[in-house]
């Protein structure tokens, strides 16, 4: 039988500028086909980038908008696939609503629509992908799986901000950690399992660490997350690419008190900060590393200093530390940080392996702890669209 006979899932994660996609056979852990299209904004310029082969730019034909282009572009190359049978969505936030995968009806789209305020940079543009997918194939199932599910049961204590319960103050009904990068962290957890006796044995102690645009930390046992570094918002914790992560809440008061509303706040914590913001560079670390701009030297030490210091934070909720595990494109591919958190975290007996460290570069999953090392340290090139796919097959009862 060729691959993929028995049907097909598409994973998507559609943002403000790109859609990326990959097509996975029932069962298969590897995309056949993947790729992203770029240059999606308003006005932009699309284009398909797939591993391996050149640019391509893509023609827009009259009143046609660089999405329509490249949902038409996709069309043209599943038009091939026999038996697609679901497409599986990456929808950022699920808020109280949803614990598992969901397939979207109108319904339940317009409740979804009720967290755009809460991840600005994503769900507005995770639904609108999923509604033009929606009128692209009718009838195909449209599966929504969730960054915030990982984290659905987090301890009661881990959930709650020190604030008065919303049976008091009614604004309040929703608001609690959530967490995201779940699909990210349900895959490095799948794979540590597979590859770690010690990520395996019971009550196991990990930290996982997507730095990618976003970036966040789990803290595990036995594999289930018992804590996070984002909240309520994708906006908490750690130093990120345009993010400002954690500040202290006293600061919008004041903004406020000079006048500043919702909208400004939203562009200044969300879009102007982060490596961004303290470089007055960039969002991208390559670019940062390359740089010997005394700004670019300042984001990339506060970055590491925000890590390890949220590092610490999980670390003592967990009660010590089996497994620290990096993934996202800047954890897969940044030697020198992951170093830094290493040394970081010397005083708890962690030995980076350094000539191991310095040889990934995000090919596949590899070991990085020196003999000796009271904790184990992998990198591990993550894959939240082979979670979403097996969500969806799940959901759907395909076997
Ligand atoms: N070789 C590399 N070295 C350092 N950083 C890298 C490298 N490749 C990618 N990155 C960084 O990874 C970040 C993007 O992460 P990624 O996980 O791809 O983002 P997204 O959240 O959009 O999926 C950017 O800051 C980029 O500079
Ligand atoms: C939730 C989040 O921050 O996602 P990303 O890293 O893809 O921006
Ligand atoms: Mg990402």
């Amino acid at each position: 039988m060729k691959a993929g006979e028995q049907g097909q899932i598409l994973a998507v994660n559609a943002g403000s500028s790109s859609l990326k996609f990959g097509l996975y056979a029932l069962g298969a852990r590897h995309p056949h086909l993947s790729g992203s299209f770029e240059g999606l904004e308003p006005g932009g310029t699309p284009r398909l980038k797939q591993a391996g082969q050149a640019e391509q730019a893509l023609a827009l034909s009259a009143g046609q908008t660089p999405f329509d282009a490249a949902l038409q572009a996709l069309q043209t190359l599943l038009a091939a696939t026999p038996n697609l049978r679901a497409v599986a969505h990456r929808i950022v936030h699920g808020g109280g609503l949803f614990d598992g995968p969901v397939r979207v009806d109108a319904q339940i789209l317009a409740r979804l629509r009720r967290f755009e305020p809460l991840a600005p940079l994503h769900q507005p543009h995770n639904l609108d992908g999923l509604q033009r997918f929606a009128q692209a194939w009718p009838g195909l199932p449209q599966i929504a799986c969730f960054d915030t599910a990982f984290h659905a049961q987090l301890p009661a204590e881990e959930q709650r901000y020190a604030l008065p319960p919303a049976s008091e103050e009614p604004a309040l009904a929703g608001v609690r950690r959530y967490g995201f990068h779940g699909l990210s962290y349900d895959y490095l957890n799948q794979r540590l399992h597979e590859h770690s006796a010690r990520a395996r044995a019971s009550g196991a102690r990990a930290l996982l660490a997507h730095l990618g645009n976003g970036a966040s930390l789990c803290a595990t046992r036995a594999g289930r997350s018992i804590a996070t570094s984002m909240g309520f918002s994708a906006l908490d914790g750690l130093m990120m690419g345009t993010r400002s992560g954690a500040v202290d809440p006293g600061l919008l008061l004041h903004l406020l008190h000079q006048g500043w509303d919702a909208a400004r706040l939203e562009d200044l914590l969300y879009r102007r900060a982060g490596l961004k913001g303290v470089s007055g560079l960039t969002a991208d670390m390559r670019r940062l590393r390359a740089s010997s701009e005394p700004r670019a030297q300042e984001a990339l030490r506060l970055f590491a200093y925000r890590l390890r210091r949220e590092a610490g934070s999980l670390i003592a909720v967990l009660g010590g530390l089996d497994v620290l595990a990096f993934t996202g494109g800047i954890g897969e591919h940044d030697a020198v940080l992951r170093a830094d958190l290493c040394t970081g975290l010397g005083f708890l007996g962690l030995r980076l392996d350094a000539e191991a460290n310095a040889a990934a570069l995000g090919e596949a999953i590899r070991p990085l702890h020196a003999a000796g090392s009271s904790i184990e340290v992998w990198v591990v090139p993550t894959d939240e669209g082979s979670v979403a796919a097996a969500q969806a097959a799940a959901l759907l009862h395909f076997s």
